[in-house]
């Protein structure tokens, strides 16, 4: 059920009207409907009830402490990609022994802390790093639980930018040469080989990709096996999609049972790592229109939020729905470019939107819960705004909104 709904003319989140949230606490902000993040949640879940699996929600979706205590009350585990995202986890009631450890560069540093704590598995994307950590871990007196994260060359068929899963990229271990470097891991005696792990890239909209990738991968089990490399669980990282527009991406549902064709019966723990599919759509942005402008080509509807705020349009050309708060009927409609107050060309939110708008009137920025607040920065020096979580009729600030001090109180002047 989609938690943000007309009611009497107004958009609301749940129980409350987005006016009275943008009154309460200013605009822009972000607005996420904790009810929605569980429902996803419990949709993935109930979904791989025919295997022992543990999902790892990709916390570089959205690392609001909220969000990922929301998460952390109902069982999830979490994927990480730094030591912050690691104290992120522990700071809002994660547990240690259900984190997966991904990424291209963990540093020394970070493997001390994540092997101190105990945590599931590094996920580890490469033959040096393979070497760092049995070497971190003899230091220790310790053994690292590891996972190599394997590259299947599958295209992802998503934005080049968020592919991750061909020889191209920067992520994983070529999969051709995956037996070798399991063997070397497997002698390597502060490694403990645990499982393999694969993620191809994030907003995939077509199943195939994911199949292909599963395919090579067990392909890949099944040789170490004969290799006498035993895993006990196989992660197939995250990366679903969801409906920004008019995709339409697997469900959760039609994703496990095409996996379950590929695994059948296969003794394995299997992990995922999902990170958009559970919160994009649980989220919106909620800002202004401060001017109208128009030129000779173009109506512009300048918003009080800007690319600092949400960066995917700018970055990646993303399309999100523009929902107004209020649709008014009283003027007629024009197309007009949601564009921030930011000095960049490339500063808009949306583009060519069909719209009735007037000045101070609230428009949702749509699909926003996942990759918006943890992209966001202070450019051109603007506070990072607020965010707000509501569930049913309850309405409370999960991040404040900061203030120009906290723009510069880690600067100094010389
Ligand atoms: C290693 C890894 N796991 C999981 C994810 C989560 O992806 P998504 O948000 O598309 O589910 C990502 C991001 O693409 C990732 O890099
Ligand atoms: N930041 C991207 C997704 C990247 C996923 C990171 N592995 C987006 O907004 O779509």
């Amino acid at each position: 059920m989609d938690c943000f709904q007309y009611r009497n003319g107004v958009l609301h989140a749940e129980d409350i009207s987005l006016v009275s949230i943008a009154e309460q606490y200013g605009t822009p902000c972000y607005v996420y409907s904790r009810t929605a993040i569980e429902q996803q949640w419990r949709t993935f879940d109930r979904a791989l009830t025919a295997y022992p699996h543990l999902i790892c929600y990709a916390v570089k979706a959205n690392s609001n402490l909220a969000v990922l205590n929301t998460l952390a009350q109902l069982g999830a585990g979490f994927d990480i990609v730094s030591g912050g995202e690691l104290e992120r986890v522990l700071h809002a009631g994660g547990q240690a022994n259900k984190i997966v450890f991904s990424g291209v560069g963990k540093t020394i540093a970070e493997m001390q802390r994540a092997l101190e704590l105990g945590i599931f598995c590094f996920n580890v994307e490469s033959e040096a790093e393979l070497f760092r950590l049995n070497d971190v871990a003899g230091k220790m007196g310790k053994r690292a639980p590891v996972s190599l994260r394997v590259n299947p060359d599958v295209d992802a068929k998503t934005h080049p930018y968020i592919s991750t899963g061909m020889k191209k990229n920067k992520f994983g271990i070529d999969i051709a040469l995956a037996p070798l470097v399991y063997a070397t891991a497997a002698q390597l005696p502060h490694i403990e080989v645990t499982g393999v792990d694969c993620h191809i890239g994030s907003q995939l909209t077509e199943i195939t990709p994911f199949i292909d990738a599963a395919q090579r991968v067990m392909q890949l089990v099944a040789t170490l096996k004969q290799q006498g490399i035993e895993l006990k669980h196989v992660d197939f990282g995250g990366g679903l999609g969801v409906q920004y527009d008019a995709e339409t991406p697997p469900s959760v549902v039609e994703y496990a049972q095409a996996l379950q064709a590929i695994l059948g019966n296969a003794p394995y723990q299997i992990v995922f790592e999902p990170g958009r599919v559970i919160v994009a759509n649980a989220g919106i942005l909620l800002t202004k229109v401060e001017y109208l402008k128009q030129t000779p080509e173009k109506h512009f509807a300048i918003v009080d939020a800007a690319m600092n705020d949400l960066i995917r349009p700018a970055l990646y050309s993303a399309w999100q729905a523009v929902s107004p708060v209020i649709p008014r009927e009283d003027i007629s409609s024009q197309e007009y470019d949601i564009v921030g107050p930011i000095c960049e060309t490339g500063d808009f939110l949306a583009k060519d939107r069909n719209l009735s708008l007037q000045p101070d009137d609230l428009l949702a920025i749509r699909s926003a819960g996942a990759y918006g607040f943890a992209m966001s920065s202070n450019y051109n020096s603007r506070p990072r705004v607020a965010e707000i979580m509501v569930q049913g009729a309850e309405c409370r600030v999960i991040r404040q909104r900061e203030n120009v001090a906290d723009l510069w109180a880690l600067e100094r002047i010389w």
